[in-house]
């Protein structure tokens, strides 16, 4: 009886993010590199564990309904055999029942005790039988825990986006944070043009079409290992998603400008930055993690950059050698995350509602330092990659309210047509339910010159 490979790197993977607080895509990754797979076992392996990682919650409320022992009494190995276990009974259409369950029991057999695996044959063969009568919360009765299990999000969060946003939008956010992103690149326009690429990457099999907003922005349908591919290798795309696109794009630098980019890693927005600026100019870029600025290296040396300076700086801190010294700043500010739980569900796990005291004030910090380095009529822009207006709008309000000296710029102008509308007089709140893209707030500011 031997173990399905698939499903028991599926199982360490899974045992790392919610055991011992790995972020998924790390993780998955670390499994995936280490092990030689085909591309089907690997797109698998990636399903079962984005799956189990986004229904923890629902499939937690499952197996307690069907099980005599405590959640909280059930050994975590085990617990999460039962985890994917139920995720293939109930999310996926093309596994057989009786191969959830008896792969599973393997699993128990070989990571758990003796009594483990005719307890996790027990739990899963109940819930494949009745699983059409499994009752959840009443709407009605309590509309919080109604969205919480049938969607699987935290209560609290779904409590918070309840009042900020009103019951229906939520429902519809947390349909649009269980969905599967589109994969995103951003055609690099210093090496190829969209067309160009497209042909390639239809000759090598994949198939690209337009994005939904970005005009240099493609989505893959069928990316598989990118990696391999020569256009990715020789710098001719960067994966990307449009709203992070629109940083860059709102920012506008030009050839020449000098740019501060002072939370840069991977690198994503300043490579865009540079290919906007044609390769030409400076730009600076900064990251508090010394292992990070590898990753901005490697992407330039890729990209075929040669205006980006990499360096280690704690953005809180104000460098007095670049005051009002930069045409343009990025603060793209470390954040909870809450636009990208699609790509990356753990995060509805990992965080707190205590975060966002701890997190805005970081935010502000480096805000302020930044926005020192902006010369007369220079402009910054301040993004993050989450919804809920602590960490965005009241962000930027109190940060106007101190310096006077900055206000907020229109920019609909620099914005795609179909985002155009959504333009608020100097930011923008793009939301997965609305746009189809990663939640994110983009906010411009000037100078007075
Ligand atoms: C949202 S990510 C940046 C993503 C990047 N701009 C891109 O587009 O690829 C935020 C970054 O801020 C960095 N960071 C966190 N605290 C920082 C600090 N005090 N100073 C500088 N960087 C910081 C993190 O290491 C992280 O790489």
């Amino acid at each position: 009886m031997a173990i399905d490979l698939p499903r028991e790197i599926a199982l360490k993977t899974i045992y790392d993010i919610n055991e011992k607080g790995a972020y998924s895509n790390i993780a998955l990754n670390k499994q995936l590199e280490s092990n030689t797979l085909k591309d089907v076992d690997r797109a698998f392996i990636t399903e079962l564990v984005y799956g189990t990682i986004k229904w923890k919650l629902s499939i937690d409320y499952v197996i307690s309904s069907f099980s005599s022992t405590k959640l909280k009494k059930i050994s975590p190995w085990i617990l999460n055999v039962l985890r994917i276990g139920v995720y293939q009974i109930l999310y996926m259409d093309r596994i057989p029942e009786s191969a959830a369950c008896n792969e599973s029991v393997k699993l128990a057999k070989k990571y758990g005790h003796a009594a483990s695996s005719g307890f996790v044959n027990g739990v899963l063969r109940n819930i494949a039988r009745k699983k059409e009568s499994i009752t959840y919360p009443d709407k009605q009765k309590d509309p919080t825990q109604y969205l919480s299990v049938k969607y699987s999000h935290p209560d609290w969060m779904v409590k918070e986006w309840i009042s900020a946003f009103g019951f229906d939008f939520t429902e519809d956010l947390l349909i649009s944070n269980n969905e599967v992103p589109d994969f995103t690149i951003r055609v690099n326009t210093l090496r190829t043009s969209k067309e160009e690429l497209i042909a390639n990457l239809s000759e090598n099999g994949v198939q690209a079409e337009a994005g939904k907003a970005v005009e240099e922005a493609l989505i893959l349908k069928n990316p598989g290992s990118f990696l391999k591919l020569d256009s990715y290798k020789m710098g001719h795309f960067q994966v990307q998603d449009e709203s992070s696109m629109l940083s860059a794009k709102i920012l506008d630098p030009k050839p020449g400008d000098l740019v501060v980019d002072v939370c840069s890693a991977p690198g994503g927005k300043t490579t865009h930055m540079a290919q906007l600026m044609k390769n030409k100019g400076q730009i600076i870029a900064r990251d508090i993690h010394e292992h990070k600025i590898d990753l901005i290296n490697e992407a330039a040396e890729r990209l075929c950059i040669s205006i980006i300076k990499a360096e280690v700086y704690d953005a809180t801190m104000v460098d007095d050698s670049l005051l009002e010294k930069a045409d343009r700043v990025l603060v793209d500010a470390p954040c909870t995350g809450y636009g990208i739980i699609r790509k990356k569900p753990d995060i509805k796990w990992a965080r707190t509602m205590s975060d966002i005291k701890e997190i805005t004030d970081l935010q502000l910090k480096i805000l302020n330092a930044a926005s020192k380095y902006v010369k007369p009529g220079g402009f910054i822009v301040y993004s993050t990659c989450t919804i809920g207006k602590e960490e965005n709008r009241d962000l930027v309000e109190r940060f106007l309210a101190v310096n006077k000296d900055f206000s907020y710029e229109e920019f609909g102008e620099l914005l795609p047509d179909v985002l155009k509308e959504y333009s608020r007089n100097g930011y923008i709140e793009l939301y997965p339910n609305i746009n189809k893209i990663d939640g994110f707030f983009i906010a411009k500011m000037r100078k007075r010159g």
